[in-house]
């Protein structure tokens, strides 16, 4: 069975850009998904304990997997990347969220869909907002849309085509 499924990235260790940038490479990769949407990039302030700043972006797929198995495939991504689970919400190199999948709502012992702190997270809003507004998120019955105009979304800021975090300014 296909689901279409709202996922969030997020880097705030190394080559933040280019680690997610690969990331999505490797997604658009594997058998049995397709990138329908790929949002902007977002510099982002971190939410916990005190870090550097993130990268934060969303991505829409059509997977031909359980939900579950998306998991796995996504943890072993994660892995691939050298992401070391420290503290939890501390800072990582590569981070995965399921958000969404279909209008299901999952409650598994690894897996809760929607993802339970999507709605107070400007980090996600944001991002998911720009490629899927209409959305309906199936606990609340909101639209992305209208969950980001309740969230302060100060500081998240889409990188620019001049960003320091871009190694090669376009010059057109
Ligand atoms: N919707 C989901 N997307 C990704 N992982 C989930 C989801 N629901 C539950 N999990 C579980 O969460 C675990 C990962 O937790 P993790 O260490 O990434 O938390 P965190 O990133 O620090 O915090 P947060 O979950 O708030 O982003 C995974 O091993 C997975 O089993
Ligand atoms: N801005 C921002 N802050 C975070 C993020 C993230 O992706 N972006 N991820 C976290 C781990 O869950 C904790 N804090």
């Amino acid at each position: 069975m296909v689901h279409t499924v709202a996922i969030a990235l997020g880097s705030n260790l190394g080559d933040s850009l280019t680690i997610l940038t690969d990331a999505i490479a490797r997604l658009k990769q594997m058998p049995g998904v397709i990138l329908q949407r790929q949002s902007s990039w977002y510099h982002t302030p971190p939410v916990g304990p005190p870090q550097p700043s993130y990268i934060n972006g969303c991505a829409v797929l059509e997977v031909a997997w359980s939900p579950v198995e998306l998991l796995e495939r996504l943890l072993d991504l994660e892995a691939q990347f050298g992401r070391v689970r420290l503290e939890k919400h501390g800072p990582r190199t590569l981070d995965l969220d399921i958000l969404l999948v279909d209008d299901l709502i999952l409650d598994l012992p690894q897996l809760q869909v929607p993802h339970p702190r999507m709605r107070e997270r400007a980090f996600v809003l944001v991002p998911l907002a720009e490629i899927a507004p209409d959305w309906t998120h199936p606990v609340t019955g909101r639209a992305i849309a209208h969950l980001r105009e309740a969230v302060d979304c100060t500081g998240v800021t889409p990188l620019t085509l001049y960003d320091p975090g871009l190694r090669t300014p376009r010059t057109d």
